[in-house]
């Protein structure tokens, strides 16, 4: 394996769970939804947003209601849309502001962040929540701010998860060698994406999952058995 000098880390299944995302944070904004969209109606923001999912939805026109029924469809199947990720972000933001829950963080995650920072290697995250829920997420996670820890984010108006152009790119951003970065991630799919981009891949199986006996990637169940280099 190559020399690592950067770490690019998924979300959901990997620094943290996802009973947390599908349990808080999806019904937190599912709620919410009708009103926000009400009330915000007037934010160019809003508006693009919208404009957006209904373009990706190939509707001519569609009423507020409409899009507040198809965006409240899109959490239901765990659509990952872009412009559904960044609404998601708006809301969540009121959620996190108010102190009403914090991100879930795996308990070895924050120590391991922090040591591989102190070893030189940076770290990113690639997700397909929005930039701006990326942030939010890490910076009131339950083991505190850890937003700083990050030098860049990347989510899906870089190129779906499971394209190996979207790791390309991630790597030109961040002007390093595929072959530097290791990236992390609980989907296969998304690994093996990566691994065609030339990435260092490690899957993680969380408990109650398991690594496979032939497992496609190499696989660990907690950050603290990742192995670098
Ligand atoms: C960080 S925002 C909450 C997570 C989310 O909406 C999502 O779709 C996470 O997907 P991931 O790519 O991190 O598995
Ligand atoms: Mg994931």
């Amino acid at each position: 394996m190559s020399e690592i000098r950067a770490i690019l880390t998924d979300i959901e299944g990997t620094t943290s769970s996802i009973d947390f995302v599908k349990d808080v944070l999806f019904p937190y904004a599912r709620t919410r939804l009708p009103a926000f969209i009400s009330t915000h109606a007037d934010h160019a923001d809003v508006q693009h947003w919208l404009h957006e999912a209904a373009k990706e939805a190939e509707l001519v026109s569609a009423s507020q209601q409409e899009l507040i029924d198809l965006l409240q469809h899109w959490i239901d199947v765990d659509r990952k849309s872009t412009a559904l990720k960044a609404l998601q972000g708006l809301i969540w933001q009121e959620g996190y502001v108010a102190g009403e829950f914090r991100a879930h963080v795996y308990p070895e995650v924050a120590a391991r962040l922090r040591q591989w920072r102190a070893d030189g290697i940076r770290l990113y995250v690639y997700s397909s929540g929005s930039v701006p829920a990326q942030q939010l997420f890490f910076g009131h996670s339950e083991a505190g701010d850890l937003a700083p820890l990050f030098a860049g984010w990347f989510d899906t108006e870089t190129g779906p998860k499971r394209l190996s152009t979207s790791y390309a790119r991630i790597a030109e951003a961040i002007g390093e060698q595929p072959q530097h970065i290791l990236f992390l991630s609980d989907v296969v799919e998304e690994l093996d994406a990566a691994r065609a981009a030339g990435f260092q891949t490690t899957l993680l199986a969380r408990p109650p999952m398991a690594c496979p006996a032939e497992a496609p990637h190499p696989c660990v169940t907690d950050f603290d058995a990742i192995v670098l280099g």
